[in-house]
C-alpha cells in the first residue's frame, strides 16, 4: 500500500492543472455525461458515474440497458490506460461521428483514442520508474523486490479512481453541494 501511495503521489505531482481545468469545464458544460471503459477501467468509470449522479449530474454508463441515445452536446468520459482497447476505440469513433465530446483519462495520450479526444488528463505510468528523490536506487532491483506490485493496469486504475474522486470533491466545491445532498441521492434500496 505504501508503494502504491508513493506512486500515486508521484502521478498526482505530474497531473497538469490545465488538463484538469479543461476536464472540469467539460463536465460542467455537458448536457449529459456518459462514462465508459473496459474491465477494471470500466469499474472505475462506473464508480465515477455513480458519484456524478450523487452530485445531481445526469450521468450514464455506456453499455447499460437503460442508457439512452447519445446526442450532440453530450460528453463521454473514457477511462483507458492504454488508450487503444479495441472495443472502446470503436465506440469513441462512433460517438465522435454522432457529435459527442470526448474526455479521455489515460496513460497514453498518443494512442488512437488520445488522438481523437477533445480533452485528455494524463495519468503517468510510474510502475516501472522511481520518483526523482529515489534515483540512487536501481529501478530493476527495486521492482525485483516487488515483483507482485501493481500487475497489469492496476496502477492506472487505482490512480484514476483517486483522481476521479478528487474531481468529485472539486465539483462539490464549485457547485456548492454538500455531503447531505449526495446522501439524499444515494440509492436507498440496494
Ligand atoms: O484501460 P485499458 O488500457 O483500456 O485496458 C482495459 C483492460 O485493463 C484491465 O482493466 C486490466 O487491468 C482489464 O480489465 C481490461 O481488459
Amino acid at each position: 500500500m505504501q508503494l502504491m501511495a508513493s506512486r500515486i503521489n508521484a502521478i498526482a505531482d505530474h497531473i497538469s492543472d490545465e488538463e484538469v481545468s479543461h476536464f472540469i469545464k467539460e463536465l460542467l458544460d455537458a448536457k449529459r455525461i456518459y462514462v465508459m471503459g473496459a474491465g477494471r477501467s470500466g469499474l472505475v468509470a462506473k464508480a465515477f458515474a455513480m458519484r456524478l449522479m450523487h452530485l445531481g449530474m445526469m450521468s450514464y454508463v455506456v453499455g447499460e440497458t437503460i442508457t439512452p441515445a447519445l446526442q450532440t452536446g453530450d460528453l463521454i468520459v473514457v477511462l483507458s490506460g492504454s488508450g487503444k482497447t479495441r472495443t472502446i476505440v470503436e465506440i469513441v469513433q462512433t460517438a465522435k461521428e454522432i457529435g459527442g465530446r470526448i474526455s479521455l483519462i489515460t496513460s497514453n495520450p498518443d494512442s488512437p483514442i488520445g488522438k481523437i479526444s477533445d480533452t485528455k488528463v494524463i495519468i503517468e505510468n510510474y510502475r516501472d520508474s522511481i520518483p526523482d528523490e529515489s534515483k540512487e536506487y536501481d529501478t530493476r532491483q527495486m521492482l525485483g523486490e516487488h515483483r507482485s506490485f501493481a500487475p497489469l493496469g492496476t496502477l492506472f486504475e487505482t490512480a484514476a479512481m483517486t483522481f476521479c474522486d478528487a474531481v468529485i470533491s472539486r465539483l462539490m466545491e464549485i457547485t456548492q453541494t454538500d455531503e447531505s445532498e449526495l446522501k439524499d441521492r444515494h440509492a436507498n434500496i440496494e
